[in-house]
């Protein structure tokens, strides 16, 4: 910290208990406010003999397990001390955790010893990355339930031009008013949203992202094929139907842009 002029990179850990994405929302800041501080990605470290247990327990008043608010958030996670435990019992927390969050790639360690280039620099909120997010997206399934109440992921792709504005409304209503219920009538939380999207009249992809009531549309570098525009959208959160809302997204944002 004596160091004078900029830093090269600060890594700030939470405590264990934290939510990472309250305090990620707080150097998510706009590239146009020309802070030389940006938000690379979120790391969570899962021990691989107790994080499964970890994921699993029941908080109580049905709040959400912060192991998995944890796993939902991150766009990277290491799990380390695989040397405690089996093949099998590796196999499971690697499941749990692609379980909760379809998006987020997984390194596994021992003594945290991991390549520094796999965990830095990871540019995860970057919309110059916007062709390997668009490629990422490609590969990401909907995740079984794999715990009660658990934190999900879904995602869709629909073809064709979606209105701006009516997105907006769209990710604002499902952020800020929770205004979606799955059909047990419970509101669907969106914890992180990707998204790579078209806009009418535009011909360069669009990268979604969300954290949390946090959330940015920028355009990409990449520019859509001739006639082939997919919007694809991945959201990891709790009490997600995918059906719902599919049905939802296409109503208001896409045939709104085709009724313009
Ligand atoms: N067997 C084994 N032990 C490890 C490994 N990594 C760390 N440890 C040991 O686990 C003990 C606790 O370390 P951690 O679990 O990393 O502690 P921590 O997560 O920093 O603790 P908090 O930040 O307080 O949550 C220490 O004695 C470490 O030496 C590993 O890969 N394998």
């Amino acid at each position: 910290m004596q160091k004078k002029g900029k830093f090269d990179y600060i890594l700030l850990e939470t405590t264990g208990l934290a939510d990472p994405g309250a305090v990620a929302s707080m150097f998510w800041v706009d590239a146009e406010l020309g802070s030389d501080i940006y938000l690379d990605g979120i790391v969570t470290v899962i021990d691989a003999k107790y994080g499964l247990k970890q994921l699993t327990e029941e908080k109580a008043d049905g709040l959400v397990n912060e192991a998995a608010r944890q796993i939902a958030v991150a766009d990277l996670t290491i799990i380390n001390k695989t040397d405690l435990v089996n093949e099998e019992e590796l196999a499971q927390i690697r499941e749990a955790v692609r379980s909760v969050n379809g998006l987020v790639k997984i390194l596994e360690s021992q003594k945290s010893r991991v390549d520094l280039s796999e965990v830095l620099d990871l540019h995860s909120f970057d919309s110059t990355n916007g062709a390997h997010l668009a490629e990422r997206l490609q590969l990401v399934k909907d995740s079984r339930p794999h715990l009660d109440k658990s934190i999900l992921t879904v995602t869709f792709e629909v073809a064709g031009d979606l209105c701006e504005d009516a997105l907006n409304i769209f990710i604002q209503e499902l952020l800020w008013e929770k205004m979606f219920k799955n059909k047990e009538g419970q509101p669907m939380t969106v914890i992180r949203l990707k998204g790579i999207v078209s806009f009418a009249g535009k011909a360069h992809q669009v990268m979604l992202q969300g954290v949390h009531e946090l959330y940015d549309l920028n355009e990409t570098p990449q520019l859509w094929e001739e006639n082939l525009r997919i919007n694809r959208l991945v959201f990891i959160g709790r009490n997600l139907d995918k059906n719902i809302l599919q049905e939802q997204f296409i109503s208001k944002v896409l045939e709104g842009a085709n009724a313009n």
